[in-house]
């Protein structure tokens, strides 16, 4: 796409392209992309881990990713949309749990998100623990509809994910502030972010404003870390 495209236009043109995928070909790159996470180093050192839920037929697949992340008993938080617009992040104990009590948003009602509390095996009602609270992501995996090698991203256009990454950052600033007369330097950091999408989701340009963030690195099956295999 040229260079001055407008993000609607970007949006338009990106959503055509991923409904013309075939699920054979968006499984085979799912696969591949969900590999390539795994074998991050970012990855392997990361205790709690940030990702999302696909779209069923119109996003990446992680579920190979999340199943193999619970294997390696990573702390996994998945992200709900509140009705004020915001977005928060909520443990998630594993598939089962996605499975018997995730449920779909009421607007955006392809999602599928956790509830708030959880039942554990004696029945007890536990409220899930949000990262906003935690503070100690190590790593988010990011959906979007499409990417630049460089780490530029465009989404749905509702901005959940810059406006968490500005809370995110808030909240980091005011334990600075609160701690810094005893620490030298902050133990707890902002999340290694990386992006994931299928080969047709990497554009030349995105078309940014001030808000948006850059991630740490995109994936998909013809890059790593930003670089044609
Ligand atoms: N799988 C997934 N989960 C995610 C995101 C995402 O992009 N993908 N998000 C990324 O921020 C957040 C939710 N934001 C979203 C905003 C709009 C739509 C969406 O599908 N809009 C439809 C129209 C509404 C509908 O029919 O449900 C569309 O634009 O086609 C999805 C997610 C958090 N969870
Ligand atoms: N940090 C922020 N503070 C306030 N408003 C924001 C912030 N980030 C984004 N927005 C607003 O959200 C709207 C959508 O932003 P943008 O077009 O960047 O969405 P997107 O990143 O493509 O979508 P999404 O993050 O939902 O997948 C814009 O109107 C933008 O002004």
């Amino acid at each position: 796409m040229a260079l001055g495209t407008t993000k609607s236009e970007l949006r338009t043109y990106l959503r055509g392209l991923l409904r013309k995928i075939s699920p054979e070909q968006r499984k085979r790159e799912s696969f591949d992309v969900c590999s390539q996470l795994l074998q991050m180093k970012e990855y392997k050192s990361a205790k709690a881990v940030g990702a999302f839920l696909s779209i069923p037929g119109q996003e990446i697949d992680t579920e190979p990713f999340l199943i193999q992340c619970f294997k390696d008993q990573k702390k996994i938080y998945l992200p709900k949309c509140l009705a004020d617009g915001d977005m928060i992040f909520l443990e998630t104990y594993g598939m089962d749990d996605v499975n018997k009590n995730f449920q779909f948003n009421k607007q955006f009602k392809k999602l599928k998100e956790p509830p708030f509390d959880f039942e554990d095996v004696t029945r007890q009602k536990i409220k899930r623990k949000s990262a906003l609270d935690c503070l100690d992501l190590d790593l988010m995996v990011i959906p979007g509809l499409g990417f630049t090698t460089t780490g530029l991203r465009i989404g749905y256009g509702v901005g959940h994910y810059d406006r968490f990454f500005q809370k995110y950052k808030q909240k980091l600033t005011e334990i600075d502030e609160k701690e810094s007369p005893t620490r030298e330097t902050s133990k707890i950091t902002f999340p290694f972010l990386v992006g994931i999408g299928l080969s047709c989701q990497i554009v030349e340009h995105v078309p940014t404003e001030k808000h948006d963030h850059r991630l740490g690195c995109i994936i998909s099956p013809k890059l790593t870390n930003g670089e044609e295999k």
